[in-house]
């Protein structure tokens, strides 16, 4: 396999090793990533570098430049960018390259970039008596018009209090800026499109569910504390709050209440006792 850039200077050297040792390799696999500056730096650090050099995996940076085609060749094709130029560019290669995997084509994954249809998939699946209940909060989507969110949330019969999402995921922070509101008046200091969701008390901990083919891991993040009745009553305010289920809040080691701790059963069935605060995503991260 070829290298088009920043490594390929050692792949002669390497492939003449090979050749003289009389050993095979394994095969090498070429990922061409066309990431965010802030998501290369998230995702794409030395110590995966590292060890997916050690595993014959390089990872080689799209140049957003230069025509896709005229790159590689990649064996894989990594990407979290939007935009309808960008997924343009992404389905024409694939049309042209089928050989190559593209992670991920971007019809697979339009219904996760908006925060109301990528909750859709999880309702659909009816997982209301699996060895517990699996449900996703109520909410609406507000397109427009600050002012009338208190009445529009009074008619939907949303129960405070709310969280307030931006309703397109795009990877930037500010997508990530999240909201709560105690009271339905404080919510037209916000600003549309946005989805609001009924919030759901879970106890302050969070999984998150990773899966990658056959490989399942679990982790427990911190999350919001449980709102209570009291709290609600006297609080009347909107609060951003920061990213508090990041990977820097993990609770995997804390000793926490067996009541919210949770048991992993099997990897496929992560089950609490109480509500369940169920993520749906699809990202590098
Ligand atoms: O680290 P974990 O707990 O897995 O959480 C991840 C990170 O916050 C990612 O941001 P970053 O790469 O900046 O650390 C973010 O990606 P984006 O910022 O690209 O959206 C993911 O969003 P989703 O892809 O929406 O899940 C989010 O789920
Ligand atoms: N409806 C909700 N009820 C309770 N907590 C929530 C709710 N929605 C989000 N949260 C909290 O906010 C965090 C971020 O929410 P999420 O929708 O995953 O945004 P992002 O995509 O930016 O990570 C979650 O990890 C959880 O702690």
């Amino acid at each position: 396999m070829r290298l088009n850039g920043e490594i390929s200077h050692k792949e002669d050297e390497e492939d003449e090793e090979e050749k003289q040792s009389g050993v095979l390799q394994p095969e090498r696999l070429v990922v061409g990533y066309a990431l965010t500056s802030k998501k290369k730096k998230s995702f794409l650090q030395p110590k995966l570098e590292i060890l997916a050099r050690n595993k014959g995996i390089s990872f080689v940076a799209i140049d957003q430049n230069r025509p896709l085609s005229d790159q590689g060749p990649f064996d894989v094709v990594l990407h979290k960018l939007s935009g309808m130029e960008w997924c343009k560019i992404i389905e024409d290669y694939r049309q042209k390259h089928p050989e190559v995997t593209i992670l991920d084509p971007p019809d697979a994954i339009k219904h996760l970039h908006n925060r109301q249809s990528m909750l859709q998939d999880v309702a659909d699946l009816n997982l209301s008596d699996c060895n517990g209940k699996v449900r996703v909060p109520r909410q609406m989507v507000i397109t427009k018009d600050s002012l009338s969110i208190p009445d529009q949330v009074f008619e939907a019969g949303l129960k405070l209090p709310l969280v307030a999402k931006p309703l397109v995921v795009d990877g930037s922070a500010k997508s990530h800026e999240l909201f709560l509101a105690y009271d339905r008046f404080s919510l037209s200091e916000l600003e549309p499109p946005m989805l609001l969701q009924e919030f759901v008390n879970h106890g302050g901990v969070l999984f998150k569910i990773y899966i990658i083919g056959e490989t399942i891991k679990v982790v427990r993040r911190f999350s919001l504390p449980n709102v209570s009745k009291r709290e609600l009553a006297k609080v009347v305010s909107v609060f951003r709050f920061p990213r508090v289920s990041s990977a820097a809040a993990s609770a995997d080691d804390a000793d926490l209440d067996p009541g919210i701790a949770g048991e992993v059963v099997d990897p496929v069935s992560v089950c609490a006792p109480q509500n369940i605060y169920l993520q749906p995503s699809c990202s590098i991260r």
